[in-house]
């Protein structure tokens, strides 16, 4: 296995430098401080995905805020997504509270729509989402993102939070996977 990452890692093409990906992120923290200034929002980090996006993001925000955790999972270390397993849910109470949902990358769409329709379910009052990537698709979403760092054609990506098969999430760059253009 770790002879396949380190071919991929290698092999792949990348798309946005660690400085282009931080300069994202600066312009999502400024938008998220204007939009939820006076909102006292719930941040819930979409795991395992999520992490680097939320701990790079959060130390930008200067707003109150509180912090929890949510987990579900569509691709279970594959490189194309199946049926949603909810691995772990929230243990803050949701709601009457605005909501940040944080995740890596908005693909399909999918998974954000589900975690977003739970947590209306739950009575949350807003829900706001924001991704670092918004893969650009020749068709509709199930929903849009409200913050959104960069847009990336559709292509199999990992760093900066994406996995290749549960690796590479800590890859300082988002790069797409040779042979998946
Ligand atoms: O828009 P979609 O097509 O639904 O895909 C997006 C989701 O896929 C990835 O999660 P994954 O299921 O791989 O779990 P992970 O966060 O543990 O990597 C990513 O973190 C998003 O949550
Ligand atoms: N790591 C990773 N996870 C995804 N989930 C949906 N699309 C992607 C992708 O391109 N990379």
């Amino acid at each position: 296995m770790l002879k396949e990452i380190q071919t991929v890692q290698a092999t792949a093409d990348l798309i946005y430098s660690e400085a282009q990906v931080e300069a994202a992120l600066d312009r999502m923290a400024l938008a998220i401080n204007n939009e939820l200034a006076g909102s006292n929002p719930l941040v819930l980090c979409v795991l395992n995905g999520g992490i680097v996006v939320a701990g790079k993001l959060l130390t930008r925000l200067k707003i109150p805020l509180n912090i929890d955790s949510i987990n579900a999972s569509r691709y279970q270390n594959q490189t194309s997504g199946g049926t949603i397993e909810w691995v772990l849910k929230p243990g803050m109470p949701l709601r009457d509270r605005t909501l940040l949902i944080i995740d890596d990358v908005l693909d399909e769409g999918i998974t954000l729509a589900a975690i977003k329709a739970y947590c209306l379910e739950q009575g949350a009052t807003a829900v706001y989402c924001a991704v670092l990537v918004d893969k650009l698709l020749d068709h509709d979403k199930p929903i849009r993102a409200d913050f959104v760092g960069l847009q990336v054609e559709n292509r199999y990506l990992f760093g900066y939070g994406m996995d290749y098969k549960g690796y590479l999430r800590n890859a300082a760059g988002i790069y797409a996977c040779k042979g998946d253009a």
